[in-house]
């Protein structure tokens, strides 16, 4: 038997141009990283050097093989799961069943004006482009919503498309080699939706201050990271009906993160483990409270693309309370051990810390109250609509 091949899971953007380069929907492009081309993949620099690599789903299926110099791409299998697969066809199989038919991309659940123009336009084919970060809404609500607006229009079918983001060219591209010379028509302008479609968006896309939200503060070790994540959850538990969870830096090394180290590598880890929980808390419209160091900037913007990509809001604290502070605090006594050595790569003293560049807020707590801090978190969360958590409502303050 030949030796087994390395394997990588592409991003999701990755794994929409897989398969629209091997359905031949992005044609004349056939492979990755062609010069010039957007549709590229980035392989781990350990893989760089493999001559081929066979790339997985999420779930570890093996969906192609890459030859890593040239960018082409062979086919090992189908995706076969997720919802609404039965509605991803290659453009060979919309020729065979819909040709001759006017093509609609949509990118967003249609709206009542569309549909009355829609209604007259004949025979149609919605390609709902439910590709990484093309659709208004999310990839599901996108193909509920056109298949209720099919199901209202006299005769009208809907393709999926997964055609990631990346750019208007390339999506006008795949959309006319799904059309293959058939007309395609604009959907026309957004008015409003109403009825079963006007739910589906209303449930989709909540408003911002019931949409999951991932609170994670960042900081050195005693800036007040816990303090204020706890406090914050006081007021929230106290002034809201939201579910909150804690996902504090000392408690999750202890339990999701137990064994790791304060090395680069399992500060990453770590850091990416809190990102996945946090993440999957803000899918189900829940807040997750984090307070990790959470060092680097490349893993923290790594979290806030997980949150986003489940549909969550990332709003990021910045506890900038300067490290003589930290130090002269020494709750723990952990900076003086770091200061003779006893603690190697102890953050701010012999480990970096990347400062945030662009935090939702700065808190110094220096010479401040905690309720003083918090109260600067508690406006930058009102001012952006996550969170309204006035001063002496229920179980606050009082008058
Ligand atoms: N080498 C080193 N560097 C920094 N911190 C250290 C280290 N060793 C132990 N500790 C204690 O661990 C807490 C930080 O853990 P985190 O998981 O938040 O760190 S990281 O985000 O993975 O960098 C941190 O807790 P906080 O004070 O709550 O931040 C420290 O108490
Ligand atoms: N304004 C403030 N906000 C937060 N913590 C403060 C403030 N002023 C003093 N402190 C103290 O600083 C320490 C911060 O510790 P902690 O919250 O555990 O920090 P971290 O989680 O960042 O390590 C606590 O002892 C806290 O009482």
């Amino acid at each position: 038997m030949p030796p087994a091949l390395p394997q990588h899971c592409p991003t999701p953007g990755e794994l929409d141009d897989l398969e629209l380069l091997l359905n031949g929907a992005l044609a004349p492009t056939r492979a990755f990283n062609e010069p010039g081309s957007p549709v590229t993949l980035t392989l781990p620099p350990a893989l760089a050097d493999a001559p081929e690599v066979e790339l997985v789903d999420p779930e570890g299926l093996p969906l192609a093989t890459l030859t890593t110099a040239t960018g082409a791409v062979a086919p090992l299998s189908h995706p076969e799961y997720g919802p609404f697969r039965r509605l991803y066809l290659t453009p060979a199989q919309v020729r065979e069943r819909y040709a001759g038919r006017t093509f609609v991309p949509v990118d967003d659940a249609l709206y009542d004006g569309q549909l009355a123009e829609l209604a007259g336009a004949g025979p149609l084919v919605l390609l709902a482009l439910v590709g990484h970060g093309t659709p208004e809404l999310s990839a599901p609500a996108l193909l509920r919503a056109s298949l209720t607006a099919a199901a209202q229009l006299p005769d009208a079918a809907v393709v999926a498309v997964p055609a990631a983001a990346h750019g208007d060219d390339l999506l006008l591209r795949v959309v006319e080699n799904y059309a293959a010379g058939d007309p395609v028509r604009d959907a026309g302008p957004a008015d409003h939706h109403s009825g079963r479609i006007a739910e589906i968006v209303r449930h989709d896309q909540p408003h911002a201050d019931h949409r999951g939200l991932v609170l994670f503060f960042t900081g050195l070790s005693g800036s007040g990271k816990s303090t204020l994540a706890r406090a914050l959850m006081d007021r929230i538990l106290e002034q809201t009906d939201r579910r909150v969870t804690s996902l504090d830096g000392d408690v999750v090394r202890r339990h999701l993160s137990a064994g790791l180290t304060f090395s680069k590598e399992d500060r990453e880890t770590n850091i990416r483990r809190i990102g996945w929980v946090a993440a999957e808390i803000s899918r189900h419209g829940g807040i997750a409270v984090c307070s990790p160091i959470a060092p680097f900037a490349e893993t923290r913007e790594q979290v806030r693309t997980m949150v986003e990509d489940a549909g969550g809001a990332f709003f990021l604290v910045h506890v900038a309370t300067p490290l003589e502070e930290c130090e002269r605090r020494d709750r723990k006594g952990l900076y003086a051990r770091a200061r003779m050595g006893e603690i190697p790569e102890f953050t701010g003293i012999s480990s970096p810390y990347d400062e945030p560049v662009d935090p939702a807020v700065r808190v110094d707590t220096t010479g401040r109250t905690i309720d003083d801090a918090l109260g600067d978190v508690v406006a930058a969360l009102e001012e952006r609509g996550y969170l309204h958590l006035p001063r002496g409502a229920a179980g606050g303050d009082g008058p």
